[in-house]
């Protein structure tokens, strides 16, 4: 049975940042469908906004130059969100989300995950609900593998299939430049073709072939110490080649970035976009304007990590 919520507020916006994987290890295929993952999430100064008002019935808007690549209807990540928020505790959804929208679209950069993070911690608030932390936690992980670590933040390594999470500490400030480009890539589309290449290769792609994944510790030291140059040599995604056999002119992206002077490039997550490392902040602003001028990529923008998880605003 259901009753209303309690706790009127006005309106609540959460403010809920992108990732890149600095390391992605994808281990073989399960047989629930999901690949076992050693996935280590860096959350990146790109944010999009979750705001939730109350509202007669459920409804959602969403802002942005590229609102309209956003689905807008109940499939929405962030509506089922509050879908299910509402349902564990027997109340109505009645919320209007709106979701301004800054984290570039099926880029590989969580934003879907992000807008299910923001919609389930700024209902939560509207709705004076106050689940635990640990709750919320689990709830993000029945609606995506990345939604746990849009609410967390900061960094850290994601097991299981990427939402059994353990925080990672970050030693300094890390400089990147995201090249965005023209049109998205799918993630399900990305993983099968990852399994593809390794059945071609001769090495199989079942959970029996392929070892299990781990952190790798040179890695995690290079986080902890804040050091650009040494994370720039462990940075490493599984999921690159499958996405430049999809994507062949990411190449040309990539090259463009290294040839304007960034540490290391590297898909991000399942891509398109690509992310750069660079030295500071003076060599990131050079590299995204030299990305953005190649013709390369739609647009390029420099900013830096760790970022704070979601945030109430
Ligand atoms: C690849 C990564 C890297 O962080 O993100 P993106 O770069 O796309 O943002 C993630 O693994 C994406 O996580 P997320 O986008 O939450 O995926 P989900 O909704 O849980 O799953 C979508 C589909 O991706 C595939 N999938 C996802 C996670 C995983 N560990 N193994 C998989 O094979 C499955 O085909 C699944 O049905
Ligand atoms: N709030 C949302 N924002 C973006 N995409 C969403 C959202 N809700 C559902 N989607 C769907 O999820 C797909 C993946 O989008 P996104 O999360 O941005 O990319 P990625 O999985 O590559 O990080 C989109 O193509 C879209 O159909």
């Amino acid at each position: 049975m259901t009753q209303s919520a309690a706790a009127p507020a006005g309106t609540v916006t959460v403010r809920v940042p992108a990732k890149v994987n600095v390391q992605l290890s994808v281990g073989g295929l399960r047989p629930d469908g999901f690949h076992g993952l050693a996935n280590v999430f860096l959350a990146v100064g790109l944010h999009d906004s979750v705001s939730a008002t109350r509202a007669d019935s459920p409804r959602l808007t969403v802002s942005g130059p590229d609102a309209a690549l956003v689905p807008q209807d109940r499939t929405n990540l962030a509506a089922r969100a509050a879908r299910l928020l509402a349902q564990r505790h027997g109340i109505e959804p009645d919320v209007h989300l709106h979701i301004a929208k800054d984290i570039p679209v099926a880029g590989g950069m969580a934003g879907g995950s992000a807008d299910a993070a923001g919609a389930l911690l700024a209902c939560d608030r509207l709705w004076g609900l106050n689940t635990p932390y640990e709750e919320l936690l689990a709830l993000c992980g029945e609606l995506g593998s990345d939604v746990p670590f849009s609410l967390a933040g900061g960094a850290a390594l994601g097991q299981g299939r990427g939402e059994v999470l353990t925080p990672l500490e970050v030693g300094g400030t890390f400089h990147w430049v995201f090249a965005v480009a023209e049109g998205g890539l799918s993630t399900p589309d990305v993983y099968r073709e990852c399994d593809r290449l390794r059945e071609a290769e001769g090495t199989g792609s079942s959970v029996t072939d392929v070892p299990e994944p781990a952190a790798d510790e040179a890695l995690l030291a290079a986080l902890r110490a804040g050091d650009a140059q040494a994370l720039a040599a462990a940075l490493h995604n599984d999921l690159q080649p499958a996405a430049l056999s999809l994507r062949p002119s990411l190449r040309e992206t990539l090259a463009a970035g290294r040839e304007a002077g960034a540490l290391a490039a590297l898909v991000s997550g399942s891509g398109p976009t690509c992310a750069f490392l660079t030295a500071d902040a003076d060599s990131a602003a050079r590299t995204a304007h030299t990305l953005t001028a190649s013709g390369t990529c739609r647009t390029a923008r420099a900013t830096t990590a760790p970022a704070p998880g979601a945030t109430v605003v």
